[in-house]
């Protein structure tokens, strides 16, 4: 059934005009919703029968903000014209400048246009707890329907430019505080309210305010600058490759030199620059991309309901094992976590106790939220207290025979409807349930590390996992604030298998005579907040030591084989672990490269023996880059030709919440089609003839690339899923 979506006006005996947004589910800015708000207040501003108008939105909530579909479209077409001229037609003359007073009525959300069209009324009543922001920063753009201008109008600019520039939204408790809420009611008195404030200013009882015209909150000229120059300090520091924060204080500094007006001029200029950026388009990619992994044919849309998890076991009280209570705890899920002894069981508490006091010490918990999640905790040492869990979480090392025979005892003390999960990051699903009878029920549950920080939750199949455990797992994936991605199944699954290529290339580079380093930095500056090599020390190289061979089993065509990680544990550098791998850790201070493991990448020159004539290769920092994350790209093809993903976007939502892979280059598939999957191709088909195997390029990339077809277009039908 076709979705109702329009706007509505309805005019009272009281003389005010309600005008109501509906485009379900949030409200959002779509063109003909845009057109009816202009055909409503024109027609609001002619009536002689109406005195007042309220603006709201149906449902429950104000706005989400304009259509982000419609930047999509502009990106494809590149068309500008299907962006609407909104800020002064709108906005400003019919809303703002409107003689008859406008109130906002808002409840639910108020979010980038929408709460830019709550900020040209000339009074905001809000409901508890709508949250409300200028999140445009995030999608790649700035605010473009003036809040650039009222925002800083109405809260002050230190405030505003906060909020813009972190893309932070507040509540309308705070709101209110703020002086960007006039008043705040109950829910069921928000539409009374706001009409009898619409009347008190339309008869001269409160004051007919408009916030482009406001500069009470703005301060000093000399005041204004010093705060822009702190904004221009943090956008270099939070988002140096991105254009958007720096655009977006200039268009605030237009405003605050010259008048609202024209910073609402600059605004429009700078948005159309900024919507036909790559960022733009990375950051839109991502935004679709993210809520698309929530659609997973066969298990979302086929009236499958999820069914209650209440309690769940973990097994491990390690470092993932620890980490997946926190994050169920945090998330009223109640929690039994097994050891094997006292000493390692609380040790796993403990380690849960420290996550969940970090989070309050960075005030990210209240005490009471802290007690309360510590509270549904409960450690054991046996699976007596396991029959009437709902799921149960393996989390220990990654030993098959180990795993194999905790599956099987498992499916003795659980009841049958429990769900099965295993935190493997490599090991095959299918052989880990190998001696059991509930392969159906077997799912893997793989986490990123710290996995109450991280967001990404990579949800493996095996060709017998039920549709109904897979759609559990979602559920209770979203219910703890993580993004489920289904992938099937794998070595290494979606985002391990991509990205293993990434410390191997390193590794190469670093053999082949370039400064580790300098590779580091090159990579960082590309956008990955982690280096190959400080990456490797985080992990701990102990694990790349042990997954290597189980790699390089399946693999084995496409490995480079570098003695480097063995030579660093013989000389006793575990990683960050023990405060020596590349860089030295000191408690308190960033790592610092060591330049006495210089002697070690040297004994690993020797023994690989590839540097061209004996000598260092040189290249350049985009040749760094191409070498590192072009064989990053070329596995990405073969998990795409494979099927485990279900489509290439999930594969760049994977790469940016599992890897920071830099979101605003929109994930390593869009990347990489940005980049052109032909150059990708021509580019490591040349290294492959020098340097082997590693970098031979993919069936799957090669016939993309001779066919002039994006990497992301229409996928292979050996789907494992
Ligand atoms: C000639 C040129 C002149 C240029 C002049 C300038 C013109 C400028 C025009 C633009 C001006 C404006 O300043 C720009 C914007 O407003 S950009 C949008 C800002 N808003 C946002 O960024 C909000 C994005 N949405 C969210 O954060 C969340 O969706 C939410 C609103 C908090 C709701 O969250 P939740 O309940 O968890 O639900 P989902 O996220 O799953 O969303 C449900 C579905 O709704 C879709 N959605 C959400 N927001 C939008 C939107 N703004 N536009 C389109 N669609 C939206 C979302 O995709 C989900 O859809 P599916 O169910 O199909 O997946």
């Amino acid at each position: 059934m076709a979705k109702k979506i329009g706007v509505t006006m309805e005019v009272g005996n009281d003389g005010v005009a309600v005008i109501t947004i509906t485009n379900p589910p949030v409200n959002s800015l779509a063109s003909p919703i845009i057109a009816g708000l202009k055909e409503k207040f024109q027609d609001a501003n002619q009536r002689n029968d109406v005195k007042a108008i309220v603006l709201t939105g149906n449902n429950g909530r104000f706005s989400g903000g304009f259509d982000i579909n419609v930047f999509q479209q502009v990106h494809k077409t590149g068309d500008l014209s299907l962006m609407p001229e909104v800020s002064v037609e709108l906005v400003c003359n019919l809303m703002e400048d409107s003689r008859k007073p406008v109130v906002a009525a808002v409840e639910g959300l108020a979010l980038g246009g929408g709460l830019e069209l709550a900020m040209a009324c000339h009074a905001r009543v809000a409901a508890p707890k709508a949250q409300l922001g200028l999140p445009e920063l995030t999608l790649g753009v700035i605010p473009g329907f003036g809040g650039t201008q009222r925002l800083p109008r109405l809260v002050g600019l230190a405030k505003a430019t906060d909020m813009i520039l972190l893309s932070k939204s507040i509540l309308s408790e705070e709101g209110h505080k703020l002086g960007l809420v006039d008043a705040l009611v109950p829910p069921g008195d928000l539409l009374s309210a706001s009409r009898k404030w619409a009347l008190d200013i339309a008869d001269g009882r409160k004051p007919f305010l408009r916030s482009l015209h406001r500069t009470d909150k703005i301060g000093s000229l000399s005041e204004a600058r010093a705060i822009l120059k702190n904004s221009r300090q943090l956008a270099k520091k939070i988002a140096p490759n991105m254009p958007q924060h720096h655009a977006c204080i200039e268009v605030i500094e237009e405003g605050i030199v010259h008048g609202g007006y024209s910073g609402v001029l600059k605004e429009a200029e700078v948005f159309k620059q900024l919507v036909l950026s790559d960022t733009a388009k990375g950051l839109v990619h991502v935004f679709f991309a993210q809520r698309a992994t929530s659609k997973v044919p066969n298990v979302t849309d086929v009236g499958l309901k999820p069914r209650p998890i209440k309690k769940v076991a973990i097994i491990g009280g390690g470092l993932m094992g620890s980490g997946i209570a926190t994050a169920l705890l945090l998330s009223n899920i109640r929690v039994l976590l097994k050891e094997i002894n006292t000493e390692y069981l609380m040790k796993g508490i403990k380690s849960v106790e420290a996550n969940i006091k970090g989070l309050v010490s960075r005030g990210k918990l209240t005490q009471d939220k802290a007690g309360k999640a510590l509270s549904l905790l409960k450690g054991v040492l046996d699976y007596t207290e396991f029959k009437d869990v709902d799921m149960v979480i393996e989390a220990v090392i990654e030993n098959i025979q180990l795993k194999q025979s905790i599956f099987k005892e498992l499916e003795k003390v659980c009841s049958p409807h429990c769900i099965l999960a295993s935190n493997t990051s490599t090991i095959d699903l299918d052989v880990i349930g190998e001696k059991t009878n509930s392969k159906d029920r077997i799912v893997g549950a793989h986490f990123f590390s710290p996995a109450h920080l991280m967001t990404l939750l990579e949800i493996v199949r095996s060709k017998n996992t039920s549709a109904q455990v897979i759609l559990d797992l979602m559920a209770v994936g979203k219910a703890i604030k993580k993004v489920p991605v289904v992938v099937g199944n794998c070595i290494g699954f979606a985002v391990n298998r991509t990205f293993f290529p990434y410390a191997q290339a390193a590794h190469m580079l670093t053999n082949l005579g370039v400064d580790l380093f300098r590779i580091d930095s090159v990579i960082t500056s590309f956008g990955l907040p982690l280096g190959p090599f400080q990456l490797g020390d985080l992990a701990g190289h102990g694990i790349g030591l042990a997954v290597g061979p189980i790699y390089a089993k399946v693999y084995g065509d496409r490995m480079f084989n570098s003695p480097l990680t063995e030579l660093l544990l013989k000389s006793g550098r575990n990683g960050k672990i023990n405060g020596r791998g590349f860089y030295i850790y000191e408690k308190g201070s960033k790592p610092k490269p060591d330049p006495q493991v210089l002697s070690i990448v040297e004994e690993s020159r020797k023994l690989t023996n590839i540097m061209p004539g004996g000598k260092p290769r040189s290249v350049s920092d985009k040749e760094i880059v191409e070498m590192i994350l072009f064989p990053v790209v070329n596995e990405a093809c073969r998990v795409l030709d494979e099927g485990v993903v279900i489509r290439a976007a999930d594969l760049d939502i994977a790469s940016v919440l599992g890897m920071s892979f830099p979101s605003y280059r929109g994930g390593i598939v869009f990347w990489a089609d940005m980049v052109g999957p032909k150059y990708i191709y021509e580019r490591l088909k040349r290294l492959s003839e020098t340097y082997g195997g590693f970098f031979k390029p993919s069936r799957y990339l090669e016939e993309r690339a001779m066919k002039g077809m994006l990497l992301s277009e229409s996928q292979s039908s050996r789907s494992r899923m």
